[in-house]
């Protein structure tokens, strides 16, 4: 007869585990591993507690004890460790509960929070303080209760007045609580609260308050199920990540899916965490195998690179295993060259067109079309959506392309990029964007192929089981074609992530027009795991007034974007000049304590800009490390780079300089402003989208600065902070 038994750590737990000893903390995994073994072993003292139905105590070490919640039979909740003079003082301090919004298993310690908050609120020898309002006063216990908040706080919550006390409350309060009671905190409207933070992790089906074994099943009750997961844990690389997921982005992940499925978000929601989890959920269902079935894919290298390391943490080498990471540039090249179809042809990068069209114009004397006009309509437009024939480009829908075209204009057109294209192949070159055109064409063909095989008996494979693609915003019309011929049409074909506020190519497209359907099942993520509060509000003004698509033909805005963290608000400082400025940028670094760990980067519009920075910081003796394609070039060092470097990357502190009216946006769109206001819309669009993308790389803190005119991205509300500006 089997002895083991089923032990799983809440994400609670596993909160005060990390404040152990190192070897504390061992012997917490070790009394783990033997109680999964026997949970009778005599060493282990389990016993119930004061009578109670579920809650028991066992032996971790001499000095600590394990709180336990008997689940079932033989399965078991660990919720607490405790040293073993605080567990037998005051049991009816451990409430435990199965939420009644969520279905989630909650587990509250209410002794210290009341004793904390009220010693603090209440100061036995302090002088009597005016009576100051309770926080949440306009909010009844029905309410807070129908919003989720956990039933035995609601004494604690209504003596609340002050922030520094709800923070320590929602310490130790279960995540649902804490993201509600921020969020009202933060004035966000009940209706708002409602739809935006508990909707999303309302169970699916109705709650029995008594079902312990459904309730620690569900994603609202986080927890962690296996040795290797506790290992992580005690390991020196574990993040918490690996673990243990938000209700909401635990949902997504789990959850099936009738078609392609898009979750969208704010920065730092913790979508790529998603995305890799998701990745790890496809690859359990897997049968046994040494193939790859599922494709995980993003737009540029370095964050391919990313994805790898991550995954490989989360999963190990044999999750990897099953999982095809690359670029999608990279995908699509190697499509290509399996069919040997650019053959001695040399890739060249895409901003390099405008100069190629300019250069063919002049050899051809051709001078009725504007080389920048053409090389915009031939990217997105024929090369973009896959056109195969004149007749295909004169149905082509334009859309974002301003002026519209005749037919004989179209007509011209055509016939221009098919002479663009032989001049270029017998220059022996081409550029991504056609290498994507091209392994599109090739995979639409082959599953066209392929489905007139099946229809006539034959066996089909389709290159993937499921497609994961991260950064989905920033993917081209013919990167969705080659994706959608991938994969065959069917349940958890397709899942992506990305957030179109932080478009950084120009990429806009209609993913129902290329075969991707995700319409009902789109989600979003809205609470940061990266920046405080302070950083993300200041980030949300930069977007002030812009309009923003869902990759669908819809709009898609931050509602409900927060964060639990908190800090100082990020610094805003004009100089007069540019070495004034890099005067700035010096001092906020001396200011930070010079730190060279890495830990600091340096944010500019320009490579002009970076290579002023880094001399500047040599200068001064601070060593400068700049982020190139690959991300930067060491890990240490105060790291230095352009705008469009910062994707995916992360920092405790960043300086973004040289956000200058003329700079961002930059000063060359201004010539689109009358004479293509759509292009000119998108671009400055881009540029801000890149600013915000930088804004929002920082965790702690971050500070902005310029000279001259500011960028009028930086609302007056912004600029007005500087220090020394009366406003
Ligand atoms: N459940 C979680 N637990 C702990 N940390 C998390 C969790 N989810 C996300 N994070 C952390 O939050 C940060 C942002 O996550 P991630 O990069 O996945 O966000 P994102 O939405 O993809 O951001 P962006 O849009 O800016 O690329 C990372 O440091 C990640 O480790």
């Amino acid at each position: 007869m089997s002895t083991g038994a089923t032990l799983r750590m809440l994400d609670r737990a596993d909160k005060e585990v990390m404040k152990l000893t190192r070897a504390d903390i061992g012997a917490v995994y070790e009394f783990m591993h033997k109680f999964r073994h026997n949970p009778e072993n005599p060493g282990l003292n389990l016993k119930s507690l004061n009578g109670d139905a579920r809650l028991m105590s066992a032996r971790v070490n001499k000095d600590y004890r394990a709180l336990l919640l008997h689940i079932a039979d033989r399965d078991y909740l660990l919720v607490a460790v405790k040293h073993r003079g605080e567990v037998y003082d005051d049991l009816s301090r451990y409430a435990y509960r199965i939420n009644r919004i969520t279905g989630g298993i909650e587990v509250v310690d209410l002794a210290p929070i009341g004793d904390s908050i009220v010693g603090r609120v209440v100061p036995p020898d302090a002088d009597p303080q005016p009576a100051q309002k309770p926080l949440f006063d306009a909010y009844t216990d029905t309410q807070l209760l129908d919003l989720g908040v956990a039933e035995p706080l609601l004494p604690q919550i209504r003596e609340l007045t002050a922030e520094a006390e709800l923070l320590e409350l929602l310490d130790r309060a279960p995540q649902l609580t804490t993201d509600v009671l921020f969020a009202l905190f933060d004035g966000t409207r009940y209706d708002e609260v409602l739809q935006q933070v508990t909707e999303p992790v309302r169970a699916d089906e109705p709650v029995d308050p008594e079902d312990f074994e459904a309730a620690v099943d569900r994603p609202a009750t986080q927890v962690t199920s296996d040795d290797e997961a506790l290992q992580a844990i005690i390991g020196e690389a574990f993040e918490r990540w690996q673990i243990f997921l938000h209700p909401t982005q635990r949902k997504l992940v789990e959850k099936k899916y009738n078609g392609p499925a898009r979750v969208g978000g704010g920065p730092g929601t913790g979508k790529t965490i998603v995305a890799l989890h998701r990745v790890a959920h496809l690859a359990r269902q897997l049968p046994p195998g040494t193939d790859k079935p599922i494709l995980l894919t993003t737009f540029n290298r370095n964050l391919a690179a990313d994805l790898r390391t991550r995954l490989l943490a989360l999963g190990g080498q044999e999750l990897v295993a099953r999982v095809d990471i690359v670029n999608i540039d990279r995908l699509a090249s190697r499509v290509v060259t399996e069919a040997k179809a650019g053959a001695n042809r040399r890739v060249i990068d895409d901003n390099q067109v405008v100069e190629l069209w300019t250069e063919f114009l002049l050899e051809t004397g051709e001078s009725g079309w504007d080389a920048e006009f053409l090389a915009a309509e031939w990217a997105q437009v024929i090369l973009g959506q896959v056109l195969n024939s004149r007749t295909d480009y004169f149905k082509a829908r334009r859309p974002n392309r301003g002026r519209s075209l005749t037919r004989v204009e179209r007509d011209q057109i055509w016939q221009l990029t098919e002479r663009f294209t032989t001049w270029l192949d017998a220059r022996g070159i081409w550029t991504w964007r056609q290498v994507a055109q091209r392994a599109a064409r090739l995979e639409m063909d082959r599953a066209a192929a392929a489905a007139g095989e099946s229809s006539s008996g034959s066996f089909h494979r389709p290159r993937y089981r499921h497609i994961v693609v991260d950064e989905a915003q920033d993917l081209s019309a013919a990167h969705w074609k080659m994706l959608r011929a991938m994969v065959a049409v069917g349940p958890d074909d397709m899942f992506l992530t990305g957030d179109t506020h932080q478009r950084i190519y120009d990429n806009h497209v209609t993913l129902s027009s290329l075969g991707v359907h995700i319409r009902g099942r789109s989600s979003r993520l809205t609470l940061s795991y990266r920046t405080t509060r302070q950083i993300l509000a200041d980030a949300l003004q930069i977007m002030t007034g812009e309009v923003y698509d869902d990759l669908d033909g819809g709009e898609e805005d931050l509602a409900g974007y927060r964060s639990l963290l908190r800090g100082e608000p990020p610094v805003f400082r004009g100089a007069a000049t540019w070495a004034q400025e890099r005067d700035l940028i010096a001092e906020q670094l001396r200011g930070w304590g010079n730190p060279t760990d890495g830990s600091v980067a340096i944010c500019v519009p320009t490579r002009e800009f970076a290579a002023d920075v880094i001399s500047r910081l040599e200068a001064d003796g601070v060593p400068a490390v700049e982020i190139g394609p690959d991300g930067p070039k060491r890990p240490d060092g105060v790291h230095v780079g352009t705008m469009h470097r910062f994707k995916g990357l992360e920092y405790q502190r960043m300086i973004i300089a040289g956000v200058s009216d003329g700079l961002v946006p930059r000063q060359m769109i201004s010539r689109y402003r009358d004479a293509d206001p759509k292009r000119y819309q998108r671009e400055r669009q881009r540029d801000r989208s890149l600013l915000f993308v930088a804004a929002t790389r920082a965790r702690d803190e971050l500070a902005v600065f310029w000279h001259g005119t500011p960028s009028p991205f930086l609302t007056a509300r912004l600029v007005q902070r500087q220090p020394g500006l009366v406003s």
